[in-house]
C-alpha cells in the first residue's frame, strides 16, 4: 500500500501523460466536449492507472513468491516444474531469480515514462544474470562445455546446477577465445550491465579515484611543508632565545607569548605554535604554551632576569640572632657577592684584626704595633730557612705564622713576657725549649689563679681550612632562572597563577619567593609540593608558607652542588667579633647566605635532634670550636657528656673542661646532679649578696663588693656553665630518672644561675624527648629526620623530614615564630684536632673540678631537701596519728590524710628523722618509737 501511495503521488509525468492523451482525444473528437467533461476523464483515467499498477504489483509480487516456494519445492508439482524448467534456462542464477523478475517488474510499472530506459536497465540485469550464469558455467564445466547445447538445458535442469541453457550457450560462444579470453569478455559484459544498470560510469570512476588519490596526495604534501615551516620557525625561535639568553636577556616569554594588551590570548599564535613547540622541546610536565590571563595588568610574563636576589632588611627574623653589618663584606649575602680582590682584602682585613683580636685583647698591648719588630726578632732568632722564608714571603699568612714563631721561641719569650705563646707552628727545637719554659713557668704559677684570668690563649685560626671562595658565586648563573620560569609554569599548569618575586640562593638550597594571584589559597600551592618536584626533577622541596614577615611563599629547591660553609668564615665574621656574649656561636648560613649567630646564653637551652649523619656532631663541635675562640675559661667552663666515647674525647685536656669528657652514663648523672647543685648554690649566693643574675654577681665581683665569710674579697667571677650531652637515648636509658629530673630542674631555673645546656640526640622519639624535657628546653636545632612524626616530635611541626642531611637544618630558637632554614657550618675532625692541640699547648694544663666526680647521684635532691629545711605542714598530725595507730605506714598516712606517695614518703622520713618512728622493714610498717606526750614535748620545745 506503500508503494500505491507512493506511485499516486509520483508520476505526475504520469498524469500530464493522460491529460496530454485526453487533451489530443479531445481535439480528434470535438471542440464541443465541455471542460467538465475532460476533467471528469482524467479523473478516471487516473484511477484506472492507479488500479492497474496495483494489479501488475501484486502479481509480481505472487510470481516471484510462487518462484521462491518453487525454488525449496514448496509450490506443489507447477512448483517443481518451473523450477525444473528455470533451472534448465539459467542454472544455479535460478535462485536470485524471483527477486530479480519481483524487482524489474515493479521497476518498470512505477517508471513508465522512462520506459525506455527502464526496459533496458532490466534486460541489462537480465544480461548480467546470464552472464554470471556464464561465468559460473566456465568454472565449473559441467555439464563441459564442450557437449550439445542442449545438454546444458537438461543437465542442469535434471541436476540443478551448472549456468543453464543461456549460460552455457554464452559459453559456447565464447569457447573460441578459450577459458582466459571468455573470462575477458564475460567481465566486460558484466561491467557493461552494471553500468546500464547504475548509469555510472567505470572510467569516470577510474578517473575520479585517480583525481582523489592526487588531490590526497596534494593535501599530504601541503601538510608536511606546512609542518616543516612551523618546525624551522620554532627552532629559530628557540635560536633566537638561546641568543638572548646568552646575552642575559630572559625576556622571551613576553616576546613570544601571546598577551594581548587586554590579557586575552592570542588563540591563532597559540594554536600555530603548539606542534612544534611540542616536537621541539623536552616536555618537564609543562606545556610552554600555557599562558596566563593576567586581570588587568597587561605587562605581559614576567621577566626573570628582573628578578633580583635581594637580601632584604626585612628577613631580620630577630635582632637577636643576626645583625648584619653593612660594613661587612664576608660573604654577606649574595648581594655582596665578592671579587678576588674583596675576599682578599677582607681576608687581610679579618686576619689582622682577629689576630689583632686573639692578641691584643688578651694581653692588652697592641700586636699589630710589636708585630713588625717581633718579626724582626724572629728572623733573627729562627734557623737560615725560616729567615729566608720570612724574609721573602709576603704572604700574610707566612708572616703571621713567622710572627708567631717569633713568639713562641725562648727568645722572643725573654725578651717580652707579653707573648709567651707556645704555637703549633714554631720549629720542633724550638717548640721543645719552649715547652721546657713553659713547664718551669707553669710550675711557678697556678693555672687560672686569681687575678691571673687574661692568660687564656685563643687557637690559631689557621687551624681552620678556609672553604672555597668560589662556591657562592656559582650558585648565581641563569640556571636557577630557568628554575623558577619552570616552576611558574608548573603552576600556572594546574591553574595557579604566580610571580616569582625574589630568589634567595642559599649554600645548599635556593629559594624562590612566589607570591599567588589574588584568590589563590595557599595550601593549594602546598598541596602541589609533588608536581614541583616531578617538575623540577629536585630531591626532595620545601614548601614555607608563607615566609614570615613577607606576604610571599618560599619554594626551597635544592641546589645541584652543596656549598660547604666554613666554620673559619663565620668565626672570622663581623658579626661574630662584634657578638658580646660569651657563649655565642656560629650555627651557618641562611637562605640569603647570610650569618647566623645563635647565643646560647640567651636560648637558654637547646635540643639538637636528627637522623643518624645528619650533622648533630658536626654541630657540636661547631659550638665548642666557637667557645674556644670567643672565651676564656673564666668565661665559660664545660661539661661534655659523651656516651658514643669516640665524639667529644677530643677535647680532653682543653683548658674550659670542668670534668673530663664524661663518658660514662652514671658519671653524667652525677655531673648533672653536681650542676643543680651549683645552681643552688648560685642563687644562695645571689640572694646573699643581693643580685639577681650571674651578670649581677659578676659585675660585684669586678667592683670588689664580693665580701666571703671570711671577710676577704671575692675576685673570682662565676663562669657560665655549659654542658654539652652528645645522646640523650644512652642517659635516658641508664638513669632515666635522675636524668629527666636533673635535666628538668637545671632547665627551669638555670639560666639565671649561667648554666645552660645543649642536648644532642638522635632518637627524637617521646620516651627521649619526653614532654618535660621539651617543655623545658625551648630552643631546637633539627636535622633532616626520616618522618614528620620525628620531625613533629622535635619541632612540633614538619619540616624536618624535608632537610637534605650534611649540616641542612631547621634552626628554631625560642624567640622565633617559625623555624630558620640553615646550612650548618663545617668543621673537620683534623681541624678539631689541630685546634684543640693548638689551645692545649697554649695555655696551661686544665684543673678539674673533682667535687663534681664526687657528687653522688640524687645528692641534688638531698641537697634541695636540706635547702629547705622544712616539716610538712601534716608532720605534726602525721606523728600524732603515727603514734596513736602504733604503726608507721605510708600507705596508712596516703589514705588517711588523702596525700600522694611521694609526700606520704617525705613526712615519714621526717618522722624517722624525729625518731619518731624506725627503720624500714622492708614491706612491714615501721615500729613506733615515741609516745605521744613525748612527741608533743618535742614539738613544743621546737
Ligand atoms: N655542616 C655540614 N656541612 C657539610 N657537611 C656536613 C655538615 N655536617 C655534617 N656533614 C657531613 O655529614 C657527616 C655526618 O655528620 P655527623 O657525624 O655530624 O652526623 P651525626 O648526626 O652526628 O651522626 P651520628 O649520630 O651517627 O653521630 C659528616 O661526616 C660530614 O661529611
Amino acid at each position: 500500500m506503500a508503494l500505491a501511495s507512493k506511485n499516486n503521488k509520483r508520476p505526475v509525468k504520469t498524469v500530464s501523460r493522460a491529460n496530454s492523451k485526453s487533451s489530443s482525444d479531445a481535439k480528434t473528437s470535438s471542440n464541443k466536449k465541455t471542460k467538465g467533461e475532460e476533467a471528469k476523464k482524467t479523473e478516471e483515467a487516473q484511477e484506472e492507472y492507479g488500479l492497474k499498477e496495483e494489479i501488475v504489483v501484486l502479481i509480481a509480487f505472487a510470481c516471484a513468491a510462487i518462484l521462491v516456494l518453487s525454488n525449496f519445492e514448496l509450490a506443489g508439482s507447477v512448483g517443481r516444474a518451473i523450477k525444473w524448467l528455470m533451472f534448465g534456462f539459467i542454472g544455479v542464477m535460478e535462485y536470485f531469480f524471483p527477486f530479480v523478475v519481483a524487482g524489474t517488474i515493479i521497476f518498470i510499472s512505477v517508471n513508465k515514462s522512462f520506459i525506455k530506459i527502464a526496459r533496458i536497465k532490466a534486460i541489462a540485469v537480465y544480461g548480467l544474470m546470464v552472464d554470471l550464469a556464464a561465468m559460473w558455467q566456465r568454472i565449473t564445466n559441467v555439464p563441459r562445455v564442450e557437449g550439445n547445447i542442449f545438454s546444458f538445458f537438461t543437465v542442469c535442469a535434471n541436476d540443478k546446477i551448472g549456468g543453464g541453457f543461456f549460460g552455457g550457450l554464452l559459453c559456447k560462444i565464447l569457447y573460441p577465445l578459450g577459458t582466459v579470453g571468455s573470462f575477458v569478455i564475460m567481465l566486460a559484459l558484466m561491467i557493461i550491465c552494471i553500468v546500464v544498470i547504475t548509469e555510472k560510469s567505470f572510467i569516470k570512476g577510474m578517473k575520479n579515484a585517480k583525481t582523489k588519490s592526487k588531490e590526497f596526495i596534494e593535501v599530504a604534501k601541503k601538510d608536511y611543508f606546512e609542518y616543516k615551516e612551523q618546525n624551522d620557525l620554532a627552532d629559530y625561535e628557540d635560536d633566537e632565545d638561546e641568543e638572548l639568553e646568552r646575552n642575559g636577556h630572559f625576556s622571551k616569554n613576553a616576546n613570544k607569548n601571546a598577551i594581548e594588551e587586554n590579557g586575552q590570548i592570542d588563540s591563532t599564535k597559540k594554536k600555530k605554535k603548539s606542534p612544534a613547540r611540542r616536537m621541539g622541546r623536552k616536555v618537564l610536565g609543562v606545556t610552554s604554551d600555557t599562558l596566563i590571563e593576567r586581570n588587568g595588568q597587561g605587562d605581559g610574563d614576567i621577566n626573570i632576569e628582573n628578578v633580583e636576589a635581594i637580601s632584604n632588611p626585612e628577613d631580620e627574623y630577630s635582632k637577636d640572632i643576626y645583625e648584619p653589618d653593612s660594613n661587612n663584606q664576608v660573604f654577606n649575602g649574595f648581594n655582596n657577592v665578592m671579587t678576588d680582590e674583596d675576599y682578599d682584602d677582607a681576608y687581610n682585613d679579618n686576619q689582622g684584626d682577629n689576630h689583632n683580636d686573639s692578641y691584643s685583647d688578651n694581653q692588652g698591648d697592641s700586636y699589630k704595633e710589636s708585630h713588625n719588630e717581633a718579626a724582626q726578632e724572629a728572623s733573627n732568632a729562627l734557623d737560615e730557612d725560616l729567615r729566608a722564608d720570612v724574609a721573602s714571603d709576603n704572604d700574610f699568612v707566612s708572616a703571621y705564622n713567622a710572627g708567631s714563631n717569633a713568639y713562641a721561641s725562648p727568645n722572643a719569650h725573654a725578651s717580652s713576657n707579653t707573648y709567651e705563646n707556645p704555637n703549633a707552628h714554631a720549629s720542633s727545637g724550638a717548640r721543645d725549649s719552649l715547652t721546657e719554659s713553659y713547664g718551669q713557668a707553669a710550675a711557678k704559677e697556678t693555672p687560672f689563679e686569681k687575678g691571673n684570668q687574661k692568660k687564656y690563649h685563643k687557637p690559631d685560626i689557621n687551624c681552620l681550612k678556609r672553604s672555597k671562595k668560589t662556591a657562592f658565586l656559582g650558585a648565581s648563573t641563569g640556571k636557577n632562572d630557568e628554575t623558577a620560569r619552570v616552576l611558574k609554569q608548573t603552576l600556572l599548569n594546574f591553574g595557579v597563577a604566580v610571580d616569582v618575586v625574589g630568589i634567595s640562593y642559599g649554600p645548599s638550597v635556593t629559594r624562590y619567593e612566589i607570591q599567588p594571584e589574588q584568590g589563590v589559597k595557599v595550601s593549594k600551592i602546598v598541596s602541589l609540593a609533588d608536581d614541583i618536584k616531578l617538575s623540577l626533577a629536585a630531591a626532595d622541596i620545601r614548601i614555607e608558607a608563607p615566609i614570615p614577615g613577607k606576604s610571599a611563599i618560599g619554594i626551597e629547591v635544592p641546589n645541584k652542588e652543596a656549598t660547604t660553609v666554613g666554620l673559619r668564615e663565620l668565626i672570622e665574621s663581623k658579626e661574630f667579633k662584634n657578638a658580646k656574649s660569651k657563649l655565642v656561636f656560629a650555627t651557618g648560613r641562611d637562605i640569603a647566605g647570610k650569618v647566623i649567630l645563635a647565643d646560647i646564653a640567651k636560648m637558654p637551652h637547646m635540643l639538637i635532634a636528627g637522623a643518624t649523619g645528619s650533622g648533630k656532631s658536626v654541630c657540636i663541635n661547631t659550638i665548642i670550636t666557637s667557645i674556644l675562640y670567643n672565651a676564656s675559661p673564666e668565661d665559660v667552663r664545660m661539661i661534655l657528656v659523651d656516651p658514643k666515647v669516640v665524639e667529644l674525647s677530643v677535647y680532653n685536656g682543653i683548658p674550659h673542661l670542668a670534668e673530663k669528657v664524661v663518658t660514662d652514663p652514671k658519671e653524667a648523672a652525677k655531673a648533672l646532679n653536681w650542676a643543680v647543685i651549683e645552681m643552688d648554690r648560685r642563687y644562695k649566693d645571689f640572694a646573699k649578696y643581693g643580685v639577681r643574675n650571674l651578670e649581677g654577681y659578676n659585675e660585684k665581683v669586678v667592683k670588689g663588693e664580693i665580701i666571703d665569710d671570711q671577710g676577704e674579697v671575692v675576685k673570682d667571677k662565676k663562669p657560665q656553665i655549659l654542658i654539652i650531652i652528645d645522646e640523650l637515648a644512652d642517659l635516658m636509658m641508664v638513669s632515666a630518672n635522675e636524668v629527666e629530673d636533673a635535666i628538668c630542674r637545671l632547665a627551669q631555673l638555670a639560666r639565671a644561675a649561667g648554666i645552660h645546656m645543649v642536648i644532642a640526640t638522635q632518637r627524637p622519639s617521646v620516651n627521649v624527648v619526653t614532654g618535660l624535657i621539651k617543655a623545658n628546653v625551648p630552643s631546637r636545632i633539627a636535622f633532616a629526620v626520616s618522618s614528620g612524626v620525628d620531625s613533629r616530635t622535635i619541632l612540633d611541626m614538619n619540616g624536618a623530614e624535608k632537610l637534605l642531611g650534611k649540616g641542612d637544618m631547621l634552626y628554631f630558637p625560642s624567640n622565633l615564630p617559625k623555624p630558620l632554614r640553615v646550612q650548618g657550618a663545617f668543621i673537620s675532625d683534623e681541624e678539631v684536632a689541630d685546634m684543640v692541640e693548638d689551645v692545649k699547648r697554649k695555655n696551661p694544663p686544665v684543673v678539674y673540678d673533682e667535687s663534681i666526680s664526687k657528687t653522688e647521684i640524687g645528692a641534688a635532691l638531698v641537697g634541695q631537701s636540706q635547702s629547705q629545711d622544712e616539716r610538712d605542714p601534716l608532720f605534726a598530725e602525721a606523728g600524732r596519728f603515727v603514734i596513736e595507730n602504733e604503726k608507721g605506714s605510708i600507705g596508712m598516712l596516703q589514705r588517711h590524710f588523702k596525700i600522694g606517695f611521694n609526700r606520704a614518703g617525705r613526712i615519714m622520713d621526717q618522722l624517722f628523722d624525729a625518731g619518731v618512728v624506725g627503720q624500714e622493714m622492708g614491706t612491714k610498717p615501721r615500729k613506733v618509737e615515741m609516745s605521744l606526750e613525748d612527741f608533743n614535748n618535742n614539738l613544743a620545745n621546737g
